[in-house]
């Protein structure tokens, strides 16, 4: 392994192989007991997309609070699954199976469109058009207002499902999808998130769903992969320690360079940049 790929390789604690029994059990008793620490938790909440990540950590999410409210006296627990549609959400079909198959204590829709649109007026007003690349972050934003909201009135936590393949390329809005109170799936790679979900035997259709932002209007469902210009396969396979393409290579680590800002919290004098995209290896 290359030096750099090794030294990421340590940082995501991917493992080459899994159990996806002992996976499912330790990351329902990571949230178990992070709530089981603090009176004031009483929820999950979590937007729920009708892709991957969202089915698997929605399923999660769900098995923990149903195990707590037989274990803790008084129970209550609650998990909040919020379909947040821009308006008719292209593939609204996966996300209602998807709500479907978890399960929820709560299921609520909230369409981000009124707001979102309001958001790129007002900046169009004040001189700031935004393109339809930078209206999907504002969407990913809106999204995050939203469950933060929630988590307040439902004495909540927001869940993120940020895992080592999307946070390895920084593929996620900042502050947007990026901005959550716990991230359960950190440690999974994309294929074994879809090993999880065919272990809890999630619908086939929402396990091998083609991963997609769906942030642009003018490029619908376009994929992640298509966006990155790297497979997934060579992102588990880099993050397994294996080796990838010199192509793949160069792809992932320009992106981990150039993202790597998103992995920090915001620099000061005396914490800066471990890497930039300008420096050589
Ligand atoms: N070197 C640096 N040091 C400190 N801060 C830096 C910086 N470079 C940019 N920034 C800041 O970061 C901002 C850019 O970051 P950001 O706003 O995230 O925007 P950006 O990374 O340009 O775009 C987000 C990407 O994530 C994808 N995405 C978003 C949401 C969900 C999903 C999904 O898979 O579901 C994917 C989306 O398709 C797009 O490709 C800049 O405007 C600037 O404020
Ligand atoms: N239309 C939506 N409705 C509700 N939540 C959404 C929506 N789009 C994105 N999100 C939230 O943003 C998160 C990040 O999106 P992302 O596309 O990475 O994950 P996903 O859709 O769950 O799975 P996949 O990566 O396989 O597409 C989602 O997990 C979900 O919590
Ligand atoms: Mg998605």
């Amino acid at each position: 392994m290359r030096p750099l790929q090794k030294e990421i390789v340590e940082q995501f604690n991917v493992k080459p192989e899994i159990d996806p029994a002992t996976e499912t059990r330790e990351i329902i008793d990571f949230m178990k007991d992070y709530v089981k620490n603090y009176t004031f938790i009483k929820s999950f909440v979590l937007g729920i997309s009708g892709g991957q990540d969202s089915t698997l950590l929605g399923k999660l999410a769900q098995m923990a609070v149903d195990e707590l409210n037989e274990e803790v006296e008084g129970g209550g627990y609650e998990f909040h699954a919020l379909r947040l549609p821009y308006g008719k959400q292209n593939d609204e079909q996966d996300a209602i199976d998807a709500v479907e198959y978890i399960q929820p204590t709560v299921s609520a829709t909230i369409d981000i469109q009124p707001n979102v649109n309001q958001s790129i007026a007002s900046l169009k007003e004040a001189g700031y058009e935004l393109t339809d690349f930078l209206e999907g972050n504002e969407k990913a934003r809106e999204r995050m207002k939203a469950q933060y909201a929630v988590a307040a009135v439902a004495d909540g936590v927001v869940l993120g499902t940020d895992h080592p393949a999307e946070a390895i390329t920084g593929f996620y809005t900042k502050f947007g999808d990026g901005a959550a109170d716990l991230v359960p799936l950190f440690g999974l790679n994309k294929r074994q998130g879809k090993m999880l979900l065919e272990y809890l035997e999630a619908p086939e259709h929402l396990a091998n769903k083609v991963p997609t932002a769906d942030l642009e209007d003018d490029k619908p469902m376009l994929s992640d992969e298509e966006a990155l210009g790297v497979s997934y396969k060579a992102i588990d396979d880099f993050l397994e320690g294996r080796e990838v393409s010199d192509e793949d290579y160069e792809t992932i680590i320009g992106w981990f360079k150039k993202t790597q800002h998103k992995r920090d919290l915001p620099y000061h004098r005396y914490n800066k940049p471990a890497y930039g995209d300008k420096q050589e290896e």
